[in-house]
Parts: C-alpha cells; sequence; structure tokens
C-alpha cells in the first residue's frame, strides 16, 4: 500500500490512541517542546498517577540492584533490639553463620535486630544488604549495610525481600517482623513461592503465637493444620541456619562461585 500523498491524503484523526492529546495543545508545540517546558506547577508529582511512575521506579531500582547478589537469605527482627540485649547477639551470629554457609544477608537495614544481621554478615566479610524504608521516624541506615538500597513504599521493599531471599530467619520482633512473616506464610501457604524455608529463632517468643494459630485458628477451620509446617522453629543460631539453608538457598550455594 503506498503512502498518501497532496490532497488525497486523511486529516489527522482527534484522538489519538493514548487519548486526546491533540485538542487542547498549543498550535505549533510538539511533545519535545511540551517537555521541555517548565509546568507552571509542580503539583503533578504528588498526584497517584506520578506515584505510580515512583513505584515502578522502586522496582526497577531494586531488581537492578539486587539481580547479582546470587543466593541469599532474609532476616527479619525488631527495630528496638538494644545492643546489650541477647536477641542482638543471636542476629549477629545468625548473620554471621549465614555468610560462612555461602549466602548473602539482607535485612531492613535499620537498627536493633537488623543492624546486627548486617554487622554479624560484614563482619564474617560476606555480603551484607540493607533495604531500607522511608519513614516519619527516619533513622537511616546501619553502618554495616554494604549494599543498601532505599524504598518509600513497604509493598515495592517486601516484593525485595521474598524474590531476591530463598528463605527468611525470623528474629523476636513486633508488628514490622509480624508483617513481613505472614506476608511470606502466605506466600507459601498458596504456592506463590514454594521450597521457602521460614525459620523462627527462639521458642518461647514465638510458641504462644503458634499456639493461638493451632488452637484457635485451626480449630475453627480456619488455617488448615498442614499449614503449620509452614514455619519451623529454632533456639540457636546454629540450627536456624541449618534449617534455613537446607533449603533452596543451600542447593544454590553449590552453583554460585565462592569469593
Ligand atoms: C526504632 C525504630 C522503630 C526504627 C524504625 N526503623 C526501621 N528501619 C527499617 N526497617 C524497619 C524499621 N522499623 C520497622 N522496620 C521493618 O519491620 C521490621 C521490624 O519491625 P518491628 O520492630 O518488629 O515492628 C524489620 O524487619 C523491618 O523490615
Amino acid at each position: 500500500m503506498s503512502a498518501p500523498t497532496g490532497s488525497s491524503r486523511p486529516s489527522r484523526p482527534l484522538t489519538k490512541r493514548f487519548g486526546s492529546w491533540t485538542t487542547g495543545v498549543p498550535a505549533g508545540s510538539t511533545a519535545d517542546s511540551r517537555l521541555l517546558d517548565t509546568p507552571p506547577s509542580s503539583d503533578f508529582t504528588h498526584t497517584d498517577p506520578w506515584r505510580v511512575m515512583r513505584i515502578q521506579s522502586e522496582f526497577v531500582q531494586g531488581f537492578d540492584s539486587l539481580a547479582e547478589i546470587g543466593p541469599a537469605i532474609s532476616v527479619f527482627g525488631s527495630a528496638r533490639t538494644k545492643p546489650d540485649s541477647p536477641h542482638y547477639q543471636t542476629g549477629v551470629d545468625v548473620g554471621r553463620l549465614l555468610v560462612e554457609a555461602g549466602v548473602a544477608v539482607i535485612t531492613g537495614g535499620g537498627p536493633g535486630s537488623m543492624e546486627a544481621a548486617n554487622r554479624g554478615a560484614s563482619e564474617a566479610g560476606g555480603l551484607s544488604i540493607g533495604l531500607g524504608i522511608e519513614l516519619p521516624f527516619e533513622q537511616g541506615m546501619n553502618q554495616w549495610v554494604a549494599l543498601g538500597v532505599g524504598f518509600r513504599y513497604f509493598f515495592a521493599r517486601k516484593t525485595m525481600f521474598v524474590k531476591y531471599a530463598q528463605g527468611f530467619v525470623v528474629l523476636p520482633g513486633g508488628l514490622g517482623t509480624l508483617d513481613e512473616l505472614f506476608e511470606a506464610m502466605v506466600l507459601v501457604q498458596t504456592s506463590k513461592v514454594t521450597q521457602f524455608p521460614i525459620v523462627l529463632v527462639d521458642t518461647a517468643f514465638w510458641s504462644p503465637l503458634l499456639d493461638w494459630i493451632r488452637d484457635t485458628m485451626v480449630a475453627e477451620g480456619l488455617v488448615s493444620p498442614g499449614d503449620m509446617d509452614i514455619v519451623q522453629l529454632a533456639d540457636t543460631p546454629e540450627e536456624a541456619v541449618s534449617l534455613v539453608m537446607a533449603g533452596e538457598a543451600g542447593t544454590k550455594v553449590g552453583a554460585v562461585p565462592r569469593a
């Protein structure tokens, strides 16, 4: 088919596939010139369509930063754990043992148990990763993070915890820790992720929660009895690391040349 020429050329349709952008624009302007014009107001950066672009960029930034980290385990736990707490030492030991087992350590990059796990990983010479989150009471990334990625949105950040780790170790924590734990449990329960070990450290801390799930949720038929097997309990860092490494992370370690 030949290109239309002269007077036989069809008139341009007013409405294009991406909207009616040919109407209401200054005569003689182009997409380029409109892009380069200074807008009268920056209010558009606070609109949902603009936020979608920002959310998209968080995924791109996360994928770009983490695509080559190799096998990794995410470690969660309270932001409030003090350095003199036994939980802090557990976090340090878990971080170190994971690195010795051949995997990178991913945390939320904050203080407390996150800092502890990053510290253990860093001191053991491993890859210590922090996925920070913008919070109203900003604390910044802990000093033991070597590869830090900042997020504004919890949901984008949570995708990275799962996508780039082959298992979770969960230390005692509060609502943030429970949020991350239950997200992972649901992903396993609904087969969105498979072979994904989730190890809870400190039987005394976690047992009341597991008892309630068993005695109330399972008893009322809201959760299958088999769902209790989604998590495993450990009482020492050694036990936790050995359980979590028995999953896919363990099989991946052999496939990745150690530095
Ligand atoms: C002292 C304080 C509250 C600092 C908050 N600073 C934080 N920085 C980074 N991640 C966080 C922070 N607070 C909560 N989280 C996320 O939620 C979990 C801890 O929350 P929580 O303390 O258990 O409920 C962490 O695994 C982390 O991914």
